[in-house]
């Protein structure tokens, strides 16, 4: 465990009342807007003084309000990256990583400048200034700086919520190869789902100030019951899979548990692990095998839970040979089908439908 979490706060209409603990990985805090994401984050940094509670990182105590203990953030050990990077405008590249190292104590993640700027391709930014940097470049500068500081672990508050969508893909495999090289832990506010999808380990679900659910992030997004908490149209599972073929009509084959499916737009070699996200809303299921279809992922699969919405939706958790699917069709299919758990079906998948911002390499 690397980081527990246990706090009280108010501000006038607003209660904060959360415990989690984050272990190693990327621990993701999701909820909707006003949910308490910055105000737990900035908890943790030191940034905001609780009413009450107790923080502590592997062992060693950053805040108790009880015993009268808060420490302020430069003796927490944490790097921190907010949307907006705040580099110094007036200072290039080179030295505003310097500064991070400026105040970095002896210890910490042993991570060399010259590390911090291969991992993050730095090196051809070094002599500028940050007015001439795009916005994916910024953030790259500022993650670079918070490590520099050695922290123990890396918190990051809706750090790409500033980006399109293009700079928001270039910075990703970044971050994919941050959290594998160095296995820093990172505490990750975003309310998009597909970063969290693609890059988060555990995931803490926020509503209200308080902790709706916490858990691996493969099974809180295959549980049916969170499909109207995370919204019904992101809603969907996480499988990890292998790139075993790219066709010359663009279609990719990867190998996951139960078979073989074929995927547009992944660009990782063959042999790479991936992890793909598949939206329920792109998911059908059938009583037996389709045929004449035009879809060609179709996979066996069993019923292990039906869902009913309030709505006319109904959200069906599928087990495919061990991986965790999710399907959102209509009750009225699911009566007519009868659905039942434990009841052997088809899935069917939509190829065209897994947007590539879904596909990420595989963190293990
Ligand atoms: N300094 C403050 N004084 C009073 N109320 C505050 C203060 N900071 C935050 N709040 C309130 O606390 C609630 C939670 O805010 P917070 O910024 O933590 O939410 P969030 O989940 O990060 O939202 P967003 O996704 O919009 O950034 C909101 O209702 C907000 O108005």
């Amino acid at each position: 465990m690397s980081l527990n979490v246990e706090i009280g706060h108010r501000f006038d209409g607003f209660t904060l009342n959360a415990a989690f603990e984050a272990p190693a990985g990327v621990t993701a805090l999701f909820g909707r807007s006003g949910a308490g994401k910055t105000t737990l984050i900035n908890a943790v940094a030191g940034l905001l003084r609780p009413d009450g509670g107790r923080i502590t990182l592997k062992g060693r105590v950053l805040l108790d309000r009880a015993a009268g203990i808060c420490l302020p953030p430069h003796q927490r050990r944490l790097g921190y990256v907010f949307q907006d990077a705040r580099l110094f405008p007036h200072l290039n590249v080179a030295a505003n990583l310097d500064y991070g190292t400026r105040y970095a104590p002896a210890g910490g993640t042993a991570m060399s400048r010259d590390d911090v700027i291969d991992l993050l391709g730095l090196a051809p930014l070094l002599d500028r200034r940050p007015r001439h940097l795009s916005g994916g470049e910024t953030q790259r500068v500022a993650i670079g700086r918070a490590l520099l500081s050695r922290p123990e672990m890396l918190l990051m508050d809706e750090p790409l919520a500033a980006l399109d969508a293009a700079r928001k893909a270039d910075i990703l495999p970044y971050l994919e190869r941050l959290k594998t090289a160095y296995g820093l832990p990172i505490l990750y506010v975003s309310h998009a789902l597909d970063e969290i999808a693609r890059l988060a380990d555990t995931l803490v679900l926020l509503s209200d100030g308080a902790v709706h659910r916490v858990g691996p992030i493969r099974s809180l997004l295959s549980d049916p019951a969170l499909v109207p908490v995370l919204g019904v149209r992101e809603a969907g599972a996480v499988i990890d899979a292998t790139v075993t073929g790219h066709a010359e009509d663009g279609l990719t084959t990867l190998r996951i548990a139960a078979g073989e499916i074929y995927l547009p737009g992944v660009q990782a070699p063959v042999g790479d692990s991936i992890r793909v996200r598949i939206r329920a809303g792109d998911v059908i299921v059938a009583r037996e095998r389709p045929s004449g279809l035009s879809s060609v992922n179709i996979l066996p699969v069993t019923v292990t839970a039906v869902q009913m919405g309030d709505g006319p939706g109904a959200a069906i958790a599928l087990d495919a040979a061990g991986d965790a699917l999710l399907a959102r069709i209509t009750a009225r299919s699911a009566r007519d089908l009868g659905l039942h758990v434990g009841m052997a079906c088809f899935a069917v998948l939509k190829a065209t439908s897994v947007a590539q911002s879904s596909i990420g390499h595989h963190l293990p």
